[in-house]
C-alpha cells in the first residue's frame, strides 16, 4: 500500500438510555439514564470532538417497538428505543461547548413536512455554523405510522417515492429560492434583504404542493450533509441518488464488500463520482489492554443485555413477531417492509445459519453490528482492514455502555490510529461538509441532484 486511506468517524448515539445495546442501560458503568439532561449531550460532543470524529449521528423512531406480542409492554419494561426523545432539541447545546465536530440528526421524510423541515434544519445549520447533516429516513415502525395520523405503514416503495419529492421541494428551498447576495443589511435603503433575489419555488408534485420561498436566509452549506442508511434495492438507488453519507450495519467483511462495490455502481449509474458517497460500517468496539482483557470484557457486556427487549428490538427492526417462533428455528430470507439489512445480516449471512436464539442473543450489543474485540492495535488493524478490503470511508462507532464507550475508544484507539497515518490529528475545515470531503467548498457538488435540479424560480 502506498498512500494510506484516511478514515472517518461518526459516534453512534440516539436520545435514549441505551438504544444500541439493549439493557446495557443497567450497567454500572452506563450514564444513559441521564441522556433527559444536557450535560450528558454536552459531555458526549466534548469527548467525540476530542477524538476528533466528523459527527455525533442522532438516530431516532417516532414509535414503540410493539411488533413483539403485540404489544409496547416489552418495550417499556426494558426500555428498547424508549425513551424516545427528541433528537433536534439537543444539538444547540452540543454546537456551543464544541467547534469543529458535526451533528447528524435523523429525521423522517415520511411523517416531516419539507416546508417546516427545511426550516428546523437550516436554523440549525446556522447555530451550528455549518456543521449539520440529516439522516434522511423513511421510517419502518407501524407505531409510527398509526400515531402520525395514518391508517397503517405507507408500502416501502411509495415510502420512497415521497422522500424523492420531499427532498426535491428542500432542494428548491434550500438551494434555489434565496440567492447569495439576496441579504444586503442596508440601513440607509431601510431594506434587510432583496425581494426580486428571493423566490418563490412554486412546487406543486403528487405529494407536496409548496408555492412559497424558503424562511430561512442560506444557511453556511446550505443544504445539510446528507446521510442514508437504506439496504433493499429502492434504498440502495436513493441513497446513490441522493446520499453524500451512508450507514451500513453488518458482520461480516464479505456483505461489506458486496455493499459497497453495489453501492459505488449505483451512484455512478445516477452520474455521480463513486467517491462521492462516505461509507460508514456500524462497529460495536471492545477495548482491552490484553485480547484476553477484552473478551472477558464481551463476556461481562453480554450478560447485561436484556434477552426479551432484543427479541422486541429485533421484531420492530424485521416486522416480524418473533414470540409467535420457536427461539431454535432458523431464520429465513424472506422480503419485509421494514428494515431489509436487519434481516439480511442473519437470513444472508454466507457464513452461518442463524436460529432466532443465536440472533436475538447477537443483536443485544450494537444492534447486532460487528465487534471489533481486542488490544487498540488489533481494532486499528480490523479498521485498516475493513477499510482498505471492504471499501469503508470510516465507522459509525456504537456504545456498549455510554459513555465510557466513547472514552475508551477515544482514549485508546484513536492514538493507534493516528499513528498509523489514517486518522486527522486535526480538522481540516469549517463546515462539515468540508472535513468530510476534505475539500474548501461548504456547499454540494455541482454533480448533486440539488445543483442540477432545474431551477423554476433562478433564471
Ligand atoms: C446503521 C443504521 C442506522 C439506522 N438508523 C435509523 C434511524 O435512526 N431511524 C430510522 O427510522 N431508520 C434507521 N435506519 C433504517 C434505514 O434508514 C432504512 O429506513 C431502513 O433500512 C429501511 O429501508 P431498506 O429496507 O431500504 O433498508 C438505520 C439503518 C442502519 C443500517
Amino acid at each position: 500500500m502506498s498512500i494510506k486511506k484516511k478514515i472517518h468517524l461518526n459516534g453512534f448515539v440516539q436520545n435514549s438510555p441505551s438504544p444500541h445495546s439493549t439493557g446495557l442501560w443497567k450497567h454500572e458503568k452506563d450514564e444513559g439514564i441521564r441522556h433527559n439532561r444536557l450535560e450528558y449531550w454536552t459531555e458526549t460532543a466534548k469527548v467525540l470532538e476530542r477524538g476528533k470524529f466528523d459527527a455525533v449521528f442522532i438516530a431516532d423512531v417516532l414509535g414503540t417497538y410493539s411488533v413483539y406480542g403485540n404489544s409496547h409492554d416489552v418495550a417499556v419494561r426494558h426500555a428498547v428505543q424508549l425513551p424516545a426523545h427528541d433528537p433536534l432539541l439537543i444539538i444547540s447545546a452540543m454546537a456551543q461547548v464544541t467547534e469543529h465536530i458535526g451533528f447528524a440528526p435523523t429525521v423522517s421524510a415520511t411523517y416531516a413536512q419539507p416546508y417546516a423541515l427545511a426550516r428546523q434544519l437550516s436554523t440549525l445549520d446556522h447555530l451550528t455554523e455549518g456543521r449539520l447533516a440529516w439522516n434522511v429516513v423513511t421510517s419502518y415502525l407501524e407505531s409510527e405510522a398509526v400515531n402520525l395520523g395514518l391508517s397503517g405503514r405507507i408500502p416501502k416503495n411509495q415510502r420512497y417515492d415521497r422522500a424523492d419529492e420531499f427532498l426535491e421541494v428542500v432542494y428548491k428551498l434550500w438551494e434555489h429560492s434565496w440567492e447569495d447576495d439576496a441579504v444586503v443589511h442596508d440601513r440607509e435603503a431601510d431594506t434587510f434583504a432583496l425581494p426580486e433575489k428571493v423566490h418563490a419555488i412554486n412546487h406543486h408534485g403528487e405529494f407536496f404542493n409548496v408555492p412559497g420561498i424558503h424562511l430561512t436566509e442560506p444557511s453556511p452549506q446550505r443544504t445539510p450533509v446528507l446521510f442514508q442508511a437504506g439496504a433493499s434495492p429502492r434504498g440502495r438507488d436513493f441513497a446513490a441518488k441522493h446520499a453524500e453519507g451512508v450507514f451500513t450495519k453488518g458482520h461480516s467483511l464479505e456483505a461489506l464488500k458486496r455493499y459497497s462495490a453495489d453501492l459505488r455502481k449505483r451512484t455512478v449509474a445516477q452520474g455521480r463520482n463513486a467517491d462521492s458517497i462516505r461509507i460508514f460500517p456500524m462497529v460495536l468496539p471492545i477495548v482491552g489492554s490484553t485480547e484476553e482483557e477484552a473478551y472477558a470484557k464481551y463476556e461481562e457486556l453480554k450478560s447485561h443485555v436484556s434477552y426479551e427487549g432484543t427479541a422486541a428490538l429485533l421484531s420492530g427492526h424485521t416486522g416480524i413477531d418473533f414470540s409467535k417462533y420457536d427461539p431454535d428455528q432458523y431464520i429465513e430470507d424472506m422480503e419485509t417492509d421494514a428494515v431489509q439489512g436487519n434481516l439480511d445480516m442473519y437470513a444472508k449471512d454466507p457464513n452461518k445459519r442463524w436460529t432466532l436464539r443465536e440472533a436475538i442473543l447477537n443483536h443485544g450489543l450494537g444492534n447486532g453490528t460487528v465487534k471489533f474485540i481486542g488490544t487498540p492495535e488489533q481494532i486499528a488493524d480490523h479498521i485498516e482492514e475493513w477499510a482498505t478490503e471492504g471499501d469503508a470511508d470510516g465507522f459509525n462507532i456504537a456504545q456498549s455502555y455510554s459513555l465510557e464507550t466513547f472514552r475508551e475508544f477515544v482514549d485508546h484507539v484513536v492514538p493507534e490510529l493516528q499513528k498509523r497515518g489514517i486518522y486527522r490529528l486535526e480538522y481540516e475545515g469549517k463546515t462539515l461538509r468540508e472535513n468530510l470531503f476534505d475539500t474548501d467548498s461548504p456547499y454540494l457538488p455541482d454533480n448533486h441532484p440539488a445543483k442540477r435540479l432545474s431551477s423554476p424560480v433562478i433564471k
